[in-house]
């Protein structure tokens, strides 16, 4: 285990309200999806998982693991990780319209050109 991403899980539709609102503040965005009803916020109380960013060949894995009273997400790492080396995990978004696409600047031979 890396590190586990810490965040205060919502219901679908008050992350959706949420991410309106802390983007309407121009503050940043930092959710994790567990599933099609629930996220994790770590906007606000998160941890520094919440700066892991996305590669198209990452050298961690993000797993939620469910235990009986919730939910952890837990960052693991799949390969030895050199000193001073970027963490990265595949964000693994839906693939969205054509019109809200994030570029993706992984830079590894096998970019997907997009994170979602
Ligand atoms: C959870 S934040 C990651 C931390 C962020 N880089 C920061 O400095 O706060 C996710 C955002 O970072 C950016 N990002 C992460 N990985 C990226 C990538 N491979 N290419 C381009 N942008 C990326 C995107 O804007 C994405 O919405």
């Amino acid at each position: 285990m890396v590190i586990e991403y810490n965040g205060t899980v919502l219901r679908n539709e008050v992350a959706i309200k949420k991410q309106r609102t802390y983007k309407s503040q121009n503050r940043g965005v930092f959710m994790f999806r567990i599933d099609s009803e629930r996220v994790v916020d770590a906007s606000q109380t998160g941890g520094l998982a919440r700066y892991i960013n996305h590669s198209c060949t990452p050298n961690c894995v993000a797993e939620v693991v469910t235990f009986e009273r919730g939910y952890k997400i837990i960052i693991t790492s799949n390969r030895r990780i050199e000193k001073g080396e970027e963490l990265c995990f595949d964000y693994q978004f839906d693939c969205v319209d054509s019109q809200h696409k994030i570029a993706c600047h992984c830079g590894t031979a096998d970019c997907r050109k997009r994170i979602n």
